[in-house]
């Protein structure tokens, strides 16, 4: 049994650390923080949340006493926090996109802000970093948008298939946190679909970086909000490099990802429905045009595989855990 703490227990991604830790048998949460909800519990801001006797207070990360700490927290704030934990001993598995990069520059050119303490970190996808994970102090939980892509166009770069890909992804509006924003206003995005950001994501080099670790990998990623609340849907296009059937392309995809807890080849076209509440990852599609124009489609949960379901999966490989625990059932369709 380890004790765990959480910074931002207030958050969509804290709460669903908290929905999935109920059941995780080897974790005892002990400290939830909230600056706004000091002193209320955790039940009054997370209503599904009813058997936790948990109160919400405002402590640094210099007061929790934890074996591990999940920081739930914007980027820009998490790189206040974390070094004061990993100095004090503590194991982070940090949500936010602040210690994600491999080098800082890149960091700061595509978020805009200085990086004031630069921390080595692993990168936690499990499906490429799993063994780094097990022996990590620091685990930089990879983005919702980068989760869902990464793993839709990686067989094809590890088998040298592809190079280059168009990505296209829709996204429940819970990707955008708690709090609300003209972007996620209900007038404004509901019977709608809204493309942002469309040549300039901060999740773009992020997947570059992560799908040209073998061979450089060229892509464009664009976002769209769509007005459900969990899931990200992504549609990866690539030109393939040799000529391959749909049935080749799927068995690649079977025998790149077999063995692996959260991923699943699915038949056919994968939906948010049949993810939605899980922490799996759908792969299908796989159809192929006359010009060799591949299309492959991956679903995920945005809350589950793309943060907290990903951070807890993370966190079972760092502290030698089954790796599903906490997290072995199926999504909600419909
Ligand atoms: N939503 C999603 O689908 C995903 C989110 N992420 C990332 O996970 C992190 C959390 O996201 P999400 O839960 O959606 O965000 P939310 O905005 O819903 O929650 C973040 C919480 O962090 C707390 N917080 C904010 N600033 C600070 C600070 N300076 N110090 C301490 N606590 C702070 C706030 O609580 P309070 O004000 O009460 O203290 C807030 O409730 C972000 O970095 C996000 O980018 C990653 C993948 C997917
Ligand atoms: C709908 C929506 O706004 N989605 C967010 C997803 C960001 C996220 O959750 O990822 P990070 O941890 O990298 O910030 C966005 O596009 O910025």
């Amino acid at each position: 049994m380890i004790s765990v703490g959480i910074i931002g227990a207030s958050g969509y991604t804290g709460g669903e650390l908290l929905r999935l830790l109920e059941n995780h048998r080897e974790v005892e949460v002990v400290s939830a923080t909230s600056r706004q909800y000091s002193g209320v519990p955790v039940s009054r801001v997370h209503p599904h949340l009813q058997d936790t006797d948990l109160k919400f207070e405002d402590v640094g990360a210099g007061e929790i006493d934890a074996d591990l700490v999940f920081t739930a927290t914007p980027h820009g704030a998490s790189m206040k926090i974390v070094p004061q934990l990993i100095e004090r001993g503590i194991r982070v598995v940090d949500l936010s996109g602040d210690y994600r990069f491999d080098d800082t520059e890149t960091y700061e050119e595509w978020y805009g802000i200085e990086h004031e303490s630069p921390l080595d970190a692993v990168y936690g996808l499990p499906e490429i970093h799993r063994e780094e994970i097990a022996s990590a102090d620091l685990v930089a939980n990879p983005g919702c948008f980068p989760t869902g892509a990464i793993l839709a166009c990686l067989p094809l770069v590890y088998e040298k298939i592809a190079d280059t890909f168009i990505i296209d992804s829709k996204t429940g509006v819970s990707g955008a946190g708690v709090k609300p924003t003209a972007l996620t206003h209900y007038p404004h995005c509901s019977d709608n679909v809204i493309p942002y950001n469309v040549t300039g994501h901060r999740h773009t080099p992020e997947i570059r970086q992560e799908l040209s670790r073998l061979n450089p990998v060229r892509l464009s990623f664009t976002p769209h909000l769509v007005p459900v609340t969990r899931g990200i849907l992504t549609t990866a296009h690539t030109f393939l490099l040799e000529d391959l059937k749909q049935g080749e392309i799927a068995d690649i995809f079977r025998g790149f990802y077999d063995g692996e807890p959260f991923v699943r080849v699915v038949e056919g076209i994968p939906g948010l429905s049949a993810v939605r509440g899980s922490n799996f990852c759908h792969i299908g599609c796989f159809d192929v045009d006359d010009n060799q124009r591949a299309v492959i489609v991956s679903a995920i949960d945005n809350l589950v595989k793309g943060a907290s379901g990903q951070a807890i999966q993370n966190m079972n490989i760092m502290f030698g855990f089954r790796e599903v625990e906490g997290l072995d059932f199926p999504g909600m369709y419909p």
